[in-house]
């Protein structure tokens, strides 16, 4: 008989207790499994709808590697559960359309902040509330790519419900002209959600191209796509070095949380 210690979280299928606290949470499950490929030890622990789950360990550092799907909504889902299982630093291993001139495909975008334009953080708690980065996960996320040698940039990211524009304006001129660096649909709720709770959060996010309003020709432009190799070089870069930054967080950079 399974006792409800043993039932598995409801909606993504974690253990119930004893995640490691650090944890890599990525949108795509396969992205996931590629993550979870660079670990000693890797173990699928759960998948539930978009919710892939492995366990395993980095350089002697216990992590979780999981995937939220697309959309902030369906994200918090995941963030609340890896939480009340045991995670307390998490980092976003993203992909993200560049926004800020100079930021190629395959670069990583380490966000320090992110507008919430999420469409679901507005009903928890009021839009004057801000979405930031834990500054040790971006220093550790900095240091890390620094040491790395990959190309990576700064920023403020646009996180949007909308994937792409439909018949009422946004405010991409302006995000543009403020210098926003990326857009990308799920980080201002992992930092509400991490800021709120006393837990760590970062975001790393590699570029896959412009950002996607602009690819709305698909005649003019052949569409979106994430899938080429210079996204997945930078998927395969930007995972070493979040798990490397989690390190950093476990080791040099005491935990804040609680
Ligand atoms: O590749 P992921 O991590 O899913 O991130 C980006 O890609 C998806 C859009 O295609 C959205 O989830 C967006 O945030
Ligand atoms: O959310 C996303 C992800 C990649 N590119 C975009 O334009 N938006």
């Amino acid at each position: 008989m399974t006792t409800a210690a043993a039932t598995p979280l409801p909606l993504t299928g974690v253990p119930r207790t004893g995640l490691p606290p650090y944890a890599v949470v990525v949108g795509d499950p396969a992205r996931a499994a590629t993550v979870a490929a660079f670990l000693e030890d890797a173990k699928e622990v759960a998948y539930r709808r978009e919710y892939r789950t492995f366990t395993g360990t980095w350089r002697g550092l216990p992590v979780v590697v999981s995937s939220h799907g697309v959309g902030a909504s369906g994200a918090l889902l995941l963030f609340q559960e890896l939480a009340q299982a045991g995670v307390t630093h998490l980092i976003r291993l993203g992909t993200a359309g560049a926004i800020r001139r100079g930021i190629a495909d395959g670069d990583l975008v380490i966000a320090d902040a992110a507008v919430r334009d999420d469409g679901v953080t507005q009903q928890l708690i009021p839009a004057e509330y801000p979405a930031f980065a834990a500054p040790e996960a971006v220093l550790a996320l900095q240091r890390t790519a620094r040491a790395a040698g990959a190309p990576h940039h700064r920023g403020v990211v646009w996180t949007r419900a909308a994937f792409q524009p439909g018949f009422l304006p946004l405010p991409v001129e302006a995000y543009e002209r403020a210098g926003i660096a990326a857009i990308e649909m799920e980080l201002s709720a992992l930092y509400v959600f991490a800021a709120t709770r006393g837990l760590v959060a970062g975001g790393a996010l590699v570029v896959d191209g412009a950002n996607a309003d602009e690819l709305v020709d698909e005649e003019a432009t052949g569409g979106y796509d994430p899938h080429r190799t210079v996204v997945a070089d930078g998927v395969a870069r930007g995972a070493r070095i979040t798990l490397d930054a989690l390190r950093l967080l476990a080791t040099d950079v005491p935990a804040q949380a609680g």
